[in-house]
């Protein structure tokens, strides 16, 4: 089974401004909401595509129970906590303009009730690690709860930035997927250069993850492994949201990989998941995903 944690769990509030001026009353041309949180989108994408998981993490209050009745599904099994759960904003206009908020405080008794959930894990099991952290969780968190995983002899993957990336690094993840920013913030040095991806990506092996992803929105992706690195130019087309893409890239890549497909093929559905979901106004459908899979083009960074 796949399980996603989504410790801080979101509604994304999207709200189309066309104009935005600070300091003003702007008009909203246009609002939706959608249950949020990194590990949420992973399962959604992955339920999608016909692929089951579970969602783990922590839901409270009115905005925790909006996203549980919104996805209404069999998949979910989050701790219930007391505090409610958070808004983010995401502004869309001329550019994208995002707003997370820090979201509730989880207490000693809710996270060790959270954490008794791990002991269901055994060998053939990934958990996907997905997102920030929630206030009041110790600041190894990650580090711990990937050590109950691997304890059962499950694996891994991490999406999330700073100290937490860098730590749970050196345990082995499957897959990391910084983005350039993230990946930026990790090594302490500008990333702008398809040269400097490369060698960030190189890094990231060398510092413990089996396989790296880092995407660069418009400008695409690359992906590496011990001996393989692959650039995927970005597929043109209409960008609807791009709120989602990253987690769909993490979805399309271990959707492929629990089918035993190549690590070519996982990266050229990861690819065609984030532009998918970057295309849709919510998280991408399958038939989307799979018309764009035939579009996506590889460039073996080895041989060029
Ligand atoms: N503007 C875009 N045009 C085409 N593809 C995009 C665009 N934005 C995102 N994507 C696709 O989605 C992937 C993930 O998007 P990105 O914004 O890099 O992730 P994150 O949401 O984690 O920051 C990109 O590598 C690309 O394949
Ligand atoms: O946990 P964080 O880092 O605050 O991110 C949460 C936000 O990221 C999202 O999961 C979207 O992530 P991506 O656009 O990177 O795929 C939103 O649904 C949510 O609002």
């Amino acid at each position: 089974m796949i399980y996603t944690v989504t410790l801080n769990p979101s509604i994304d509030y999207i709200v189309q401004v066309d104009d935005l001026e600070f300091g003003a009353t702007n008009r909203a041309q246009g609002t939706h909401f959608f249950p949020g949180g990194k590990g949420i989108n992973v399962s959604r994408l992955l339920a999608n595509q016909g692929i089951p998981s579970k969602m783990w993490g922590f839901l409270g209050g009115f905005t925790g129970n909006y996203i549980s009745e919104t996805l209404a599904s069999d998949a979910l099994d989050f701790t219930p906590v007391s505090e409610a759960s958070r808004i983010n904003i995401k502004i869309k206009g001329n550019q994208e303009t995002e707003i997370n908020a820090g979201g509730p405080t989880i207490s000693e008794d809710e996270l060790k009730a959270f954490k008794a959930k791990f002991s269901v894990l055994t060998a053939v099991d990934t958990v996907i690690f997905s997102g920030s952290m929630a206030r009041g969780l110790p600041t190894d968190i990650y580090q711990n709860l990937v050590t109950l995983v691997q304890k059962s002899g499950a694996q891994f993957i991490i999406d999330t930035t700073g100290d937490a990336l860098k730590a749970t690094l050196a345990q082995g993840p499957v897959l990391v997927k910084p983005n350039r920013a993230e990946v930026a913030e990790l090594y302490q040095q500008p990333i702008e250069s398809l040269s400097d991806v490369q060698k960030a990506g190189e890094r990231l092996i060398q510092d413990g993850a089996q396989h790296a992803i880092i995407s660069m929105a418009g400008d695409g992706a690359m992906f590496f492994s011990n001996d393989e690195m692959y650039y995927a130019p970005a597929l043109v087309g209409k960008v609807v949201n791009s709120v989602g893409a990253g987690d769909s890239m993490i979805a399309g890549f271990v959707g492929a990989l629990s089918q035993g497909m190549s690590n070519s093929e996982c990266f050229k559905y990861a690819v065609a998941s984030g532009t998918a979901t970057a295309f849709s106004a919510d998280i991408a459908e399958k038939q989307l995903i799979d018309e764009l899979f035939n579009q996506v083009t590889l460039q073996n960074m080895k041989e060029s």
